[in-house]
């Protein structure tokens, strides 16, 4: 299977990585000194409990070298997506899959608005990874899942094949019948963990222990459920606790990819995330009023300010 990967950082370039180990023809699509690094040195996986390194990758900044692909991966930030989405265009060929394994809902509008709708298939990634230094990706814990599927709930031959993909490479996949309430799922703890660890500055662990902002944590949930469900997705009225459950599962010192953007200066997903809420919210006529204020106080920082 001819795999393309538009971002090769922590979600691409880990997932992507394994996906070429088990034998899928992978094309990275990079950028910078960590182009530079993939093609010296190839790519390496630390801090999980499988490391690994491939010494030589496929990696390119020019779509057009690669032509089209079987399946394009598209793993950039969401404020990197409208420009990836135009520069992705010769991957695109007329049997090409496109999924995004990126965080928030309104990721797949963008595809379907791009590609149009038969061309895109559902995804969700679970894992805490990030480019530690160019040419390398740390992980943190061992979680490593992908889920994905058709919109329509269909078992395809091109979700099946992508899910052997995934097994050949030892990723965690599982095919989902219902991969829109999977997204979803993933949006309510998410949103509910970047936000909580965002504002107050802190693990999930202290988020959780104090009465206040764990009540808080679970309001900001609720509020994403009852948008969901405004929305047609079939997300049980009770997720809100079920999801906090799951939070009380976690390691006490985790955090968020938007704390460590946050902490590092760099830009925020947070209009995507709390603000995709309140978007949504609007639309559906939910209101919305915690996540607009997360969205809201975190709005300066929106742009990032990285420190040098
Ligand atoms: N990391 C994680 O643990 C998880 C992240 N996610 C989600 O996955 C998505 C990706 O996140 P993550 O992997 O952390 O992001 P990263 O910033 O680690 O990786 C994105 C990579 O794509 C590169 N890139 C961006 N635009 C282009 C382009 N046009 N051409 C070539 N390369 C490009 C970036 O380069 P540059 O640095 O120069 O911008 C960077 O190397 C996000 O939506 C995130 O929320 C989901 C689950 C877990
Ligand atoms: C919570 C986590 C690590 C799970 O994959 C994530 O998606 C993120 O922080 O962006």
């Amino acid at each position: 299977m001819r795999i393309a990967i538009v971002g090769a950082g922590g979600v691409g370039g880990f997932f992507g990585a394994l996906l070429a180990r088990g034998g899928a023809d992978v094309t990275f699509v990079a950028r910078g000194a960590h182009l530079e690094a993939m093609r010296r040195d190839g790519l390496r996986i630390e801090g999980g409990a499988h490391p690994v390194h491939l010494p030589e990758v496929r990696a390119t900044d020019d779509p057009a070298e690669a032509g089209p692909a079987d399946l394009v991966m598209l793993c950039v930030k969401l404020w990197g997506v409208e420009a990836a989405l135009e520069q992705i265009r010769p991957l695109i060929g007329p049997d090409t899959t496109v999924v995004s394994f990126q965080n928030g809902v309104l990721k797949d509008d963008y595809l379907r608005d791009a590609f149009g709708a038969e061309r895109v298939i559902g995804g969700v990634a679970y894992v805490a990874t990030r480019i530690s230094r160019p040419g390398v990706i740390a992980q943190t814990g061992s979680l490593q899942r992908l889920v994905f599927g058709e919109f329509d709930g269909r078992v395809s031959a091109r979700v099946t094949a992508f899910h052997q993909a995934c097994v050949a490479g030892g990723i965690n996949a599982e095919v989902s019948p219902d991969i829109r309430r999977q997204i979803w799922q993933k949006f309510v703890f998410l949103t509910g963990l970047s936000a909580t660890t965002a504002t107050t500055r802190l693990p999930i662990g202290a988020v959780r222990e104090n009465p206040q902002t764990r009540a808080f944590l679970l309001d900001l949930m609720r509020e994403v459920v009852a948008v969901g469900r405004a929305s047609g997705v079939a997300l049980a009225e009770d997720y809100a606790r079920e999801c906090l459950k799951l939070v009380d599962d976690v390691a006490y010192d985790m955090t968020s990819s938007l704390f460590h953007d946050l902490d590092a200066g760099r830009p925020l997903e947070v209009r995507w995330l709390s603000g995709g809420v309140v978007e949504l919210g609007s639309r559906t006529g939910v209101g919305t009023p915690l996540n607009r204020a997360v969205a809201d106080i975190l709005a300066p920082h929106a742009d990032g300010h990285a420190r040098g």
